[in-house]
Order: structure tokens, then sequence, then C-alpha cells
């Protein structure tokens, strides 16, 4: 498969008052083509600032990241990414879906004319085409946040990135968006997923990267992460929650 996302050497030092402080030290990693890839950590350890920086809404202090070989700094028609940040807002509630993502489809530089295939087309993925023309402020959370996904596919980005994509969603909810994000994965859509839910790590991610303290502490698979962490059940093999119950001291900032 074709490598979608580089990220190279990526740091991010925030100045702060009297002292430097350094979110992201030197991160690389690379997300393939169908491939779903999860940073994992604790509070603080610097996700949400690589997934900033790869979004471009903060500039790296240093290190590159390209999208499908091109820099996303540099060009001046910048590479896409869908980025889903979810939640109630964003979408204006007295008109329909299909109106909001018409809306939306402009800014996402799809051509005029393709625009009403396109918002069909991205319905479609995230299941939502029979309520396509039902007021938004009717829709349930779970139906919000595929139409948030589904606004993130506009203009066929190769690239998602999902932060937290199904926090405070019950678990049935919740399955339907791992649904839609296994079936985008299928399509070849290339996802970043951050989480602090286990279980979403577990039935998603093909690749984990822990982060601690800003820097990537280890990967692997699933598999490979519980096996890192040397907890072992003679019955049963460890969850990725117990065997990172037993790595997180070390992921601490000191
Ligand atoms: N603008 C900023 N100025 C100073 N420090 C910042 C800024 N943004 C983030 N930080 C700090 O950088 C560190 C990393 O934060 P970040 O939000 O990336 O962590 P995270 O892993 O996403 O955490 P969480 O799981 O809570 O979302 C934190 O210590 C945070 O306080």
């Amino acid at each position: 498969m074709s490598k979608i996302l580089s990220v190279k050497k990526i740091s991010k030092t925030f100045r702060t008052k009297n002292k430097d402080f350094h979110a992201v030290t030197n991160v690389n990693f690379d997300i393939h083509a169908g491939e779903i890839l999860a940073l994992l950590g604790p509070n603080g350890a610097g996700k949400t600032t690589i997934v900033s920086m790869i979004g471009g809404y903060l500039l790296p202090t240093s290190g590159e990241v390209l999208v499908n070989g091109k820099n996303r700094y540099q060009n001046k028609k910048k590479p896409k990414i869908g980025i889903v940040l979810g939640g109630d807002l964003g979408f204006y509630g007295r008109a329909s879906a299909f109106d909001n993502l018409l809306f939306f489809s402009d800014l996402s530089r799809v051509p005029h004319r393709q625009q009403m295939d396109e918002v069909n087309r991205v319905l479609g993925l995230v299941e939502l085409s029979n309520v396509a023309h039902k007021k938004v402020q009717f829709f349930s959370k779970g139906m919000k946040q595929r139409l948030h996904i589904a606004r993130s596919l506009l203009g066929n980005p190769p690239l998602l990135l999902l932060d937290e994509p199904t926090s405070g969603l019950d678990v049935e909810i919740a399955n339907e968006i791992h649904d839609t994000v296994q079936k985008l994965a299928k399509k070849g859509v290339a996802i970043l997923l951050t989480s602090h839910t286990m279980s979403e790590i577990e039935a998603l991610a093909d690749r984990v990267l822990l982060i601690g303290a800003g820097k990537i502490f280890s990967s692997g698979t699933v598999e490979e992460i519980v096996a890192q962490s040397n907890v072992h059940h003679i019955d049963r093999p460890a969850t990725l929650e117990e065997s990172y119950l037993a790595i997180a001291p070390q992921l601490r900032r000191s």
C-alpha cells in the first residue's frame, strides 16, 4: 500500500513566561493507505499537539509533515486532509444534512458542478442518505458524529484525522462509528486516531504509537504492545488496558 502520511522529526516547543516547554520532541511515523494508526498516551502526552501539527492548526518548531509526498506547509495548494473534531457545533441546525454539506463542499474546494454528487457520495459512505433532507437539529449525537465524518470526507481526502471520535457517545453508537471508520479504511483512506478508550483502539488500530512526554515510547500492533508490557495471565491473554496501566508510569513527564 502507498504511503499517505509521513511525519518527519516534528517537534513543538511552547515558549512560556520564563522557560521553553517541549510538548513534542522528534516524532517520526508513517501511515499507509487503508491503515488505522492510533496515538495512545496519558493526558498531556502531546497527542493533540501532534494531530494539530498534521492538521495545520499549529506550526511545528521543526520537522516536516508530508501528505502524498507533498509538504503540508510549503505547498500553496495544501494537500487535503479530513479532520473530525466532533461535538454539537459546526452545523446549521435548521438546515438539512444535505444543505449543510453543500455549504461545506464549497469550503472543501469541491468544484461547483460536482458538489451535489459529492454530497450524496459522502452521505452514502456514512449511511445517512435516508435522512439527507432531515434538519440537523433533529439528529441524534451519533448521526451528528457521522455527519462530521461525512463533512471531513468532502473532496475525497486520502487522510482522516479522528481526535477522540466517540467521546460522549454510548457504546452502541460508538460501535456504529467504528463500523464507519473500518469501512473507510477498507476503501483505502489512511486514518490517524486518538482515543482514551482501550476497546476502541483494540477494535480499530492496525498499529499503536505509545506517546509519553512528547516522544514515541514504543509502537506496534495491539498484540505487540501487550507483549512489551510483560503482563501475563495463566488463563487468558492480557488486555490492552492492563498492559497500558503497567506501562503508564513510564509515560509520565518527569
Ligand atoms: N498553547 C500552549 N502553550 C503552552 N503549553 C501547551 C499549549 N498547548 C498544549 N500545551 C501543553 O503541551 C502538552 C501536550 O498537550 P496535548 O494537548 O498535546 O496533550 P494530549 O496528549 O493531547 O492530552 P489529552 O489526552 O489530555 O488530550 C501539555 O502539557 C499541554 O499543557
